[in-house]
């Protein structure tokens, strides 16, 4: 089976358009970007038009790739302060001589919707969650509505960033799955991840997983935005000769990418809620 993250994201947005719309609400997201790398600038563009599909209002900072670390943070701290705005997103990655950890940390916890400060990781791993990273987030949705099991199952995340390997592992835990966490560093990965019955692959290497890495039946998630040998889009997992051998499969593009997005809009959703509460 082939997950289709592209149909279940559509499917979200217009649920939350139609929630939106009677809530009485007026979500706004700001985003910053700092520089201009194309791709950065593409995904940023994605975010904005996934705002606007679904009636949230949305703000786009952006900043010179020479700004100081300093002047970032003063531009967080306006957002920090702004009523209006209920989600602020700083996309990354920034540019090398930047204090990314300081401009994650002044974002205000609670209009962290990409849910990287501290205190909402701090949150995750404690099994109290608010605000859970945008990718693995959407993962779990995707797990949920393929009804794919993951009590007692043994998960593989391959992978320890921040903002994807380690909050997925966390997810996993709460959702009472066996987890391991592999890396850079990891002796036998291949024997790590042939025992999987989820395989999640947040790598950043093209077609780095092939047949034989995976158990036959398990389930393959792939993180993974990368180019191909001809410079096509392409994930961490060899999707053909991968495909026949598993029980289910995202595709790169149309798995999770769209999820990310999706769980963004939800994640905004949620802190324009809070707000109004306070
Ligand atoms: N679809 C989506 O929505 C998103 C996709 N992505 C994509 O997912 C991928 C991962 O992103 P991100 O987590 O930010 O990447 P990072 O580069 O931050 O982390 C990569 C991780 O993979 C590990 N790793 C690298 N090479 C190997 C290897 N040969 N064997 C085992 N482990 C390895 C690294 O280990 P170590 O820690 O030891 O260095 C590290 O933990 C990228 O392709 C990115 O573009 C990211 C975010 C969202
Ligand atoms: N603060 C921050 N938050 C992020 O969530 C964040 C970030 N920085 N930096 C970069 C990564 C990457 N990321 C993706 C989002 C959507 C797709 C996506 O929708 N991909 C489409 C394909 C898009 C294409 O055509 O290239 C798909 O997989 O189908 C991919 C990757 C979010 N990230
Ligand atoms: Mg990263």
């Amino acid at each position: 089976m082939i997950i289709n993250g592209k149909e279940i994201s559509e499917k979200r947005l217009a649920a939350l358009k139609e929630e939106i719309k009677t809530s009485g609400l007026n979500p706004c997201l700001a985003t910053v970007i700092v520089g201009e790398d194309p791709a950065s600038q593409m995904y940023v563009r994605m975010k904005h038009k996934a705002c606007e599909q679904v009636g949230i209002k949305s703000t786009g900072v952006v900043l010179p790739e020479n700004s100081t670390t300093k002047e970032i943070l003063a531009e967080v701290e306006k957002l920090n302060s702004d009523n209006l705005i209920h989600g602020i997103l700083v996309q990354l990655p920034l540019p090398k001589h930047v204090d990314t950890e300081a401009v994650i940390e002044a974002v205000s916890p609670e209009k962290d919707v990409d849910g990287f400060h501290p205190y909402n990781t701090g949150r995750l791993f404690s099994g109290m969650p608010e605000f859970v990273p945008c990718t693995p987030g959407g993962i779990m949705t995707l797990l949920k509505e393929y009804k794919i099991e993951t009590s007692g199952k043994k998960a593989v995340v391959v992978g320890r960033s921040v903002d994807v390997g380690r909050p997925m592992a966390a997810l996993l835990i709460n959702a009472d799955a066996t987890v391991t966490v592999c890396h850079s560093r990891t002796k036998n990965l291949e024997d790590e991840m042939k025992a999987a019955d989820i395989l999640i692959s947040a790598i950043g290497k093209a077609k780095f997983v092939t047949a034989e890495m995976v158990k036959s039946g398990a389930v393959v998630i792939d993180v993974g935005i990368n180019q191909d040998e001809n410079k096509r889009l392409c994930g961490d997992v060899d999707f053909e000769s991968v495909k026949d051998k598993v029980s289910a499969i995202t595709p790169v593009p149309g798995g999770v990418g769209p999820m990310t997005i999706a769980t963004l809009m939800e994640n905004t959703l949620k802190s324009a809620k809070m707000h109004a509460k306070l």
